[in-house]
């Protein structure tokens, strides 16, 4: 041990250990200076990193989405920030006039250039894929038009306010009340003991099995090797490992391998047919695949994508939502009540034994504001976006050509200045009061679903499926902490890349109990618009 205390074994003596610390200290000053120096008078305050020129890659590498969120929340008097970076700049926004401005400015700022690069690394996509999705990124109206621009819309138009996205939200509803009865079918037989059990564990399996189902029919891979839904999951911790882009199967392993069998299992789906039994916007996706020539297993991957967007995001705000309202015994009672009310009216209004979408969005306000406030506490996702042209941000920030800028949904959902000196606190009133009061948040302050061209297309259907899932199972069971007294409440992880709503620091487990009549009204229960 002592030899490698021992600087003489080492071929330099204390003169050369002086003038390299000199030569260290001198570049890092050098490097320091230049780069914390604007590149144009009205480029944004530029933040030097303490470790020059990697100081701020290798924060974010160590303290993952964190690292921007306290660099932003410690300049609360700037809107934007600039971040130097080995030959490049990174922007982040951190104020929702802004944020506004970068969404608007589709012109010079645009997401669609990174995307051929992500989609590679993130799915394994080949090189002739690369290069025909890499086609027509941005077209204007009138000039050729390439694959992202043809799926967005046609997700976007499915996805949009209407008679389709009505009824996938049934569908969605329905398939996810079935996995709950059977669920809780399981739990029957246990009652007298029953065992802890892990609320996002139990929570994941039935959106992952359900939105499958739903999106791409009963034949879909995870029903026919249930194995694969741990896949689905180490896919989805390990995406920021395979989005480094270098030697995937070796820095992320698992979720690699998770990829790959994935994808050999869609295709195989898709060489048996099954897509016929898929939803239409399943099928839409793959028919504009096919006229882009791609082969059997790219459309594979692609498929793992949406079902990738379908999932991860509805399972984690479910989980914060139904934790959040069995923690407060207030939040509790109110929710059941509206509960039983929009029950109620749906009897009336849309026949016995039914359960309206529309009804459950009007009654239900006490559990639209927990779910609004997860969303917000939860999601401190960036919205990028490439600068395709040196611009001027709401004329006044210069924001150079080649760099990325990002708004970031960490920073602005921490501000006290848009949410009260309780920011940082989980308080689903103030979505209660922005409805009585009238004048609500600006409109970008909410970032739950990103913004702009990139705005989440799921978010209306992802709403009805999420506040349907969570009133049914606040309905049904009941959670109890194995220890007894009331449910705690985890931290968010904030160490990690967000790439979807933060997952708590621990697993809470939760003793589940089916609340004996309510529990049997999910059997007939009919889901309706
Ligand atoms: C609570 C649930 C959900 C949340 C919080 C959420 C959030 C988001 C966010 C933050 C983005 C990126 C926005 C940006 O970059 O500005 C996004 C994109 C997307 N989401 Fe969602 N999402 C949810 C559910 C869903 C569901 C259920 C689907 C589909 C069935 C879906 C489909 C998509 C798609 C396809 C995109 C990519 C859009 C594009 O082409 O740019 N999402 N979502």
């Amino acid at each position: 041990m002592m030899a490698l205390f021992d600087i003489g074994v080492w071929p330099i003596n204390l003169g050369t250990v002086t003038t390299v610390t000199a030569g260290f200290l001198a570049l890092s000053f050098v490097f320091r200076y230049t780069s914390g120096k604007k590149v144009h008078p009205s480029e944004p305050i530029v933040i030097q990193p303490w470790v020059p020129l990697i100081g701020h890659l290798v924060g974010m590498a160590l303290h993952g989405g964190r690292y921007i969120k306290q660099l932003g929340l410690s300049y609360p008097e700037e809107p934007i920030l600039t971040l130097p970076v080995p030959g490049s700049r990174i922007y982040v926004v951190t104020e929702p006039s802004l944020a506004a401005s970068v969404q608007r400015n589709t012109k010079t700022l645009s997401m669609s250039p990174l995307l051929p690069e992500i989609t590679q690394r993130v799915l394994g996509l080949d090189e002739r894929t690369y290069h025909v999705i890499g086609q027509n990124l941005d077209p204007e109206p009138g000039e050729p038009r390439g694959f992202f621009a043809d799926i967005h819309d046609w997700v976007y138009t499915s996805l949009g306010p209407g008679e389709y996205v009505n009824t996938l939200s049934c569908e969605a509803a329905q398939e996810l009340c079935l996995q709950l009865r059977e669920r809780i079918g399981l739990l029957d037989k246990a009652i007298d003991a029953p065992q802890p059990i892990n609320l996002l564990a139990w929570t994941r399996h039935m959106v992952t099995v359900g939105t499958a189902k739903y999106l791409f029919g009963p034949h879909n891979p995870i029903a026919e090797d249930p194995d694969l839904e741990h896949a689905f999951w180490a896919f989805d911790h390990g995406l920021a490992g395979l989005l480094i882009g270098i030697l995937p199967s070796v820095i992320a392993p698992k979720a690699y391998s998770g990829r790959e069998k994935l994808s050999a299992a869609f295709r195989r789906y898709l060489d048996a047919g099954h897509l016929e039994s898929a939803s239409s916007i399943v099928q839409g996706r793959a028919r504009i695949e096919k006229e882009y020539g791609m082969s059997t297993d790219m459309t594979a991957r692609s498929a793992l994508s949406f079902l990738f967007a379908g999932i991860v995001n509805t399972t984690t705000t479910t989980f914060w939502t139904v934790l959040r309202i069995f923690a407060d015994a207030t939040l509790l009672a109110e929710a059941r009540q509206e509960i039983r009310r929009a029950l109620e009216l749906s009897s009336q209004r849309t026949g016995p034994g039914s359960l309206s979408i529309g009804i459950v969005k009007e009654i239900c306000t006490t559990l639209a504001a927990v779910y609004k406030e997860s969303l917000r506490t939860g999601s401190e996702n960036f919205s990028v976006r490439m600068i395709k042209e040196d611009t001027m941000l709401a004329d006044r920030y210069f924001l150079k050509k080649g760099a990325v800028v990002q708004i970031s949904g960490g920073v602005i959902h921490a501000n006290r200045s848009i949410w009260g000196q309780d920011a940082e606190d989980f308080n689903p009133d103030r979505f209660l009061k922005e409805k009585s009061r009238g004048d609500g948040f600006h409109p970008a302050a909410f970032r739950g679903f990103g913004g702009g061209k990139t705005l989440c297309p799921g978010r209306d259907f992802a709403t009805n499926e999420i506040l349907m899932f969570a009133a049914m199972i606040i309905h049904a069971v009941d959670l109890a902490a194995p220890g007894g007294g009331s449910i705690s409440v985890p931290k968010k992880n904030d160490r990690v890349m967000p790439v979807h709503i933060l997952e708590p620091k621990y697993f809470p487990e939760v003793i589940v109990r089916p609340r004996a009549e309510e529990a049997e009204t999910l059997g007939q229960l009919r889901v309706v618009m």
